[in-house]
């Protein structure tokens, strides 16, 4: 195992099935996601990003191909280690926040933790979980919406309260599908600060997937979406 790759995809192939016809998406794809970086899976849209960001969430799995989490194999693992996951090891972010729309953002925010109570029996005390809940909520700048439910958010409040969530768990690599792409350019720009600020003081290893070339400026390591193939890029922050 390469401690530098925490999780990495080879030879992935994955196709959809639409009436009968095969819609090939991934055509062999590699891909070493490096820790404590930003990584940005970069590509146009219907390129597959979304396809590939959920196989490496263990949401869906690739037709052949291994997908590896610290060197162990994870595609193929049995259910209840891919829950395990799901919610001890990584957190996912998506475009848009899948937020449980009848709980309040920190209602919200706790749901990982409530999720790891029943499946697994973990027990902290309900005030620490709350305290901890809370702050996530301020380190997110969203203290001042706990109360309130997605429908009364913004799109960038959402978002924050995605990300809180996801961080509640304390994950080691989170998943970014496409973080900024459904707010405007300034409430993106502040999610984008936030997730390079979780990266370089927490150093927290992110998969950025974005279709916006200036977004993925912020990241350490490049690689881009075409044909189905993933390959390398230069990353625009690193010229010079
Ligand atoms: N369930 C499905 N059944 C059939 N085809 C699908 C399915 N999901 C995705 N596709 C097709 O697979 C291709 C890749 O989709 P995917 O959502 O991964 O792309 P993407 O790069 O994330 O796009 P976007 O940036 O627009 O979100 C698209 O052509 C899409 O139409």
């Amino acid at each position: 195992m390469n401690a530098e790759f925490v999780l990495q995809a080879c030879g992935i192939h994955k196709s959809y099935h639409k009436n009968k016809i095969e819609v090939p998406v991934l055509r062999g794809i590699d891909v070493n996601i490096t820790a404590g970086k930003i990584n940005a899976l970069i590509g146009r849209s219907g390129s597959g990003k979304s396809t590939l960001m959920h196989l490496l969430a263990t949401l869906d799995r690739p037709d052949t191909g291994e997908i590896m989490f610290q060197g162990k194999r994870i595609d193929d693992a049995p259910r209840a280690a891919r829950d395990a996951y799901r919610n001890q090891d990584i957190g996912i972010i998506f475009q848009f926040y899948h937020l449980l729309p009848e709980l309040t953002a920190l209602e919200n925010v706790l749901a990982p933790i409530m999720i790891r109570q029943s499946l697994w029996g973990y027990f902290r005390n309900r005030k620490e979980i709350r305290k901890r809940a809370e702050a996530m909520l301020d380190r997110v700048g969203l203290s001042h919406r706990a109360t309130h439910r997605p429908a009364e958010m913004s799109g960038g409040e959402m978002q924050r309260a995605a990300i809180a969530r996801a961080l509640m768990t304390d994950p080691s690599l989170l998943l970014a599908d496409e973080p900024t792409g459904n707010l405007d350019t300034e409430t993106g720009e502040s999610i984008l600060k936030l997730l390079v600020e979780l990266n370089q003081q927490d150093h927290l290893t992110i998969v950025m997937i974005t279709h916006d070339d200036a977004i993925a400026e912020k990241a350490d390591v490049c690689y881009r979406m075409q044909d189905g193939l993933l390959e390398t890029t230069h990353c625009a922050r690193h010229a010079a």
